[in-house]
């Protein structure tokens, strides 16, 4: 039997696979943008259609799934994965507007700690809102926000972000995994590095929520904010979520809403704000509640498979695929660090062709992403992605490749992958 038949059938978490949605023929990579639906998401998310045409306003308090503590039941059980406690965590939000609430919150600066260090290579959409952020505060992004440099235009060096942690730096806001290149930091390391010099730490786990464990609590991480649409498979614009160390709980809320009352008080109606103890007090209006429902299903999942074991095999499925090409495709330049500890859930290959071969992939049958200006992503996820699919990715993009498939098409991205 070959080799990918038999990790096949020893998979201790094949048997989730099918309760995804998965187009027939159809191998899909691109999991670290947006999840597949699951069976039990959308039965989830239905359930809760169902709870507004039978209890109309009575649905916040009744109903399997009560809306009014829909979020703060979720966040109970969504800190595990992010390795906090749970009133350290919020289901609420999207990334971007986590960050804006997180640094409205943590963020003062004085007159000699006025910066805000991020990195080079980090998603647009953070770097927006540190330096909107920053405007409002009336400082200038071009002398208050830095930049760690990468060296090679995919990753950074440890080294690199501690020699940037000078006195001005307030606060360190870097991704766990990023977004191109699939490097997976040492969030420990650099926790620790920061708090030497008396800076707070935040982090994005847009990539690596639901590919792998996280122990924010025990490395001191001041705050962190994630989606849940990507490796947790709660649909497109899923609600986010946020995490602030208990140690900065008492902070009134940056931007407040009602919402981040304490809830035995928010319908008294009061105008003098009672906060919520906890990561609740950061929560600002109306949950969206069908936005959040999908996450009750997905993450009955992953409370049964284990992020162990889900990390487990995502290792496995991104070491065979990288081996794969190395082998068979050698023109694609892998770009992801090689270490275990040091990569996320995903594979960056670079090259020039980048967005036709993604064009090519996806008429063959494979769903990858391309990321300006010249990264293919693939993403073996492993609650749905088997040892037989890499093996055929890997099949496919070498024909691609070998007979030139990819110059039936133009090399301009697509509108989103
Ligand atoms: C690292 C990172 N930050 C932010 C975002 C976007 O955030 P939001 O959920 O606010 O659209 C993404 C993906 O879209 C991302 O990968
Ligand atoms: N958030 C997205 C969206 O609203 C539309 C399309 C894609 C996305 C993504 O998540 C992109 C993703 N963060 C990336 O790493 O490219």
């Amino acid at each position: 039997m070959a080799a990918e038949k038999q990790l096949d059938e020893m998979d201790s978490l094949a048997r989730f696979k099918k309760e995804f949605y998965q187009t027939e023929n159809q191998i899909y990579m691109d999991g670290n943008s947006l999840g597949l639906m699951s069976k039990r998401a959308e039965a989830k998310l239905l359930e809760v259609v169902e709870s507004w045409k039978i209890h109309g306003i009575d649905g916040w308090t009744e109903g399997k799934d009560p809306w009014f503590t829909m979020a703060e039941n979720l966040s109970a059980r969504i800190a595990p994965l992010v390795g906090a406690k749970p009133h350290e965590v919020m289901v609420t939000g999207s990334i971007t507007s986590n960050i804006h609430q997180m640094l409205s919150t943590i963020f003062q600066p004085s007159g000699d700690r006025f910066a805000i260090m991020v990195d080079e290579l980090n998603f647009p959409s953070d770097i927006y809102a540190v330096e909107s952020h920053l405007r409002l505060r009336g400082l200038d992004p071009a002398t208050a926000m830095k930049k760690v440099r990468s060296r090679d235009g995919f990753t950074l060096e440890l080294q690199d972000i501690i020699d940037e942690l000078t006195d001005e730096v307030a606060i360190i806001m870097l991704p766990s995994v990023l977004y191109r290149s699939g490097q997976l930091l040492p969030i420990r390391e650099i926790a620790e590095a920061a708090h030497e010099k008396g800076i707070l730490v935040g982090f994005d786990l847009a990539h690596s929520i639901g590919a792998l464990p996280h122990e924010l609590h025990d490395c001191g991480v001041d705050f962190a904010v994630w989606c849940h649409y990507k490796y947790m498979n709660s649909g497109p614009g899923g609600t986010g979520g946020l995490y602030i160390h208990e140690r900065h709980h008492d902070l009134l809320p940056g931007n407040a809403g009602w919402f981040g009352s304490d809830k035995a008080k928010q319908f008294d109606m009061d105008h003098s704000f009672s906060k919520a103890e906890g990561a609740g007090a950061y929560q600002i209006g109306t949950p969206n509640i069908f936005s959040m429902a999908p996450l009750l299903g997905s993450i009955e999942i992953f409370e049964e498979a284990g992020i162990e074991a889900v990390r487990e095999k995502s290792l496995q499925l991104t070491s065979m695929l990288r081996e794969l090409i190395a082998q068979k495709i050698p023109a694609l330049k892998d770009v992801t660090p090689v270490e275990d500890a040091g990569r996320g859930g995903h594979i960056a290959l670079a090259h020039e062709e980048a967005a036709r071969i993604c064009k090519a992939l996806k008429e063959a049958g494979v769903v990858p992403d391309f990321r300006a200006p010249n990264i293919i992503r693939l993403a073996p996820v492993a609650l749905y992605t088997s040892y037989s699919d890499v093996e055929k990715v890997v099949e496919r993009l070498k024909a691609i490749m070998d007979n030139e498939v990819y110059k039936n098409f133009s090399n301009d991205r697509n509108v989103v992958a």
